[in-house]
């Protein structure tokens, strides 16, 4: 079994043990769940950075990347280096999140927020509104073209952009529909961890303009993002690089300052 399809299995014990204890009435209380929220999508389109800064803990692929840090002092710290959106991965099993991180975060600073998750199922997008997000990702190797409508209608109707992730064409071409925001091509190959951004340039051209391109994993350098943005990309998503160090915010200022360079 693949570790999409292993994260899959696990993510629908998981949901159904919280529809249990958590019922949809209750997230819709929320405070949270009738805020306004942020367009991440403006905001990449108007950066000359284009970053998306991420909080990941650990990964199925680096194992531990860094587990003693405060998310708040990483989202303010994220945030004044002046990236243009921060995503908090809510997963605990795989990558040590939850979604108190992804509250913690929303209270501390004022990024809009991709809530970084393996959705399969609706409530996880009510879930996604009532502690916090701005924006959901909806991965394209494990929805359906149906669900993928259905996930992104819903997304619009709480406000929620989508950020829509592809690996290959076949994902592509099944997923292109108007109610996504913004399209994200992962650079790490699934199956063999291997990161290449070839993909992003290769997929780059079939990416139809209306979407704002966005560039995910494996991006460790400045000279990356230069490469990448003449084929039209717009965002760059970055976890590990600025997690795997000491101060993730200090991380963020250095890179972006070479990039302005
Ligand atoms: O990061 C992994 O090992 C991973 C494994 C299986 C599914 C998803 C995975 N990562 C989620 C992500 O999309 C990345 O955290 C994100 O793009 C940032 O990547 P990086 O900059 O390489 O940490």
């Amino acid at each position: 079994m693949n570790i999409l399809d292993q994260i899959v299995t696990d993510k629908r014990q998981e949901i159904a043990l919280k529809k249990a204890l958590i019922p949809v009435s209750q997230l819709e209380q929320s405070v949270l769940f009738e805020r306004n929220t942020t367009s991440l999508s403006k905001r990449l389109k108007n950066s000359h950075s284009g970053i998306i800064a991420e909080h990941k803990r650990r990964s199925p692929s680096k194992s531990v990347i860094n587990q003693s840090l405060n998310v708040q002092a990483v989202a303010k710290g994220y945030e004044n280096a002046g990236v243009c959106g921060m995503s908090v991965l809510t997963d605990g099993k795989y990558f040590g999140g939850s979604l108190d991180d992804l509250t913690l975060v929303r209270a501390s600073c004022n990024l809009p927020l991709l809530r970084k998750e393996f959705i399969i199922d609706e409530y996880q997008i009510l879930e996604a509104k009532a502690y916090g997000a701005d924006a959901i990702l909806l991965i394209a190797a494990i929805l359906t073209r149906d669900e993928i409508k259905q996930f992104s209608e819903i997304a619009k109707q709480l406000s929620l952009e989508v950020l829509l992730e592809i690996h290959n064409e076949e994902e592509l071409n099944k997923s292109i529909m108007p109610s996504l925001d913004m399209l994200g091509v992962n650079n790490r190959n699934l199956k063999t961890f291997e990161v290449n951004l070839e993909t992003s340039k290769t997929l780059s051209a079939q990416i139809p303009n209306d979407f704002v391109k966005v560039s995910e994993s494996g991006i460790s350098s400045v000279k990356a993002i230069k490469t990448l943005k003449p084929f039209g990309y717009k965002g760059f998503l970055i976890g590990e690089n600025f997690m795997k160090t000491d101060n993730p915010g200090n991380s963020a200022v250095q890179f972006i300052k070479q990039l302005e360079r």
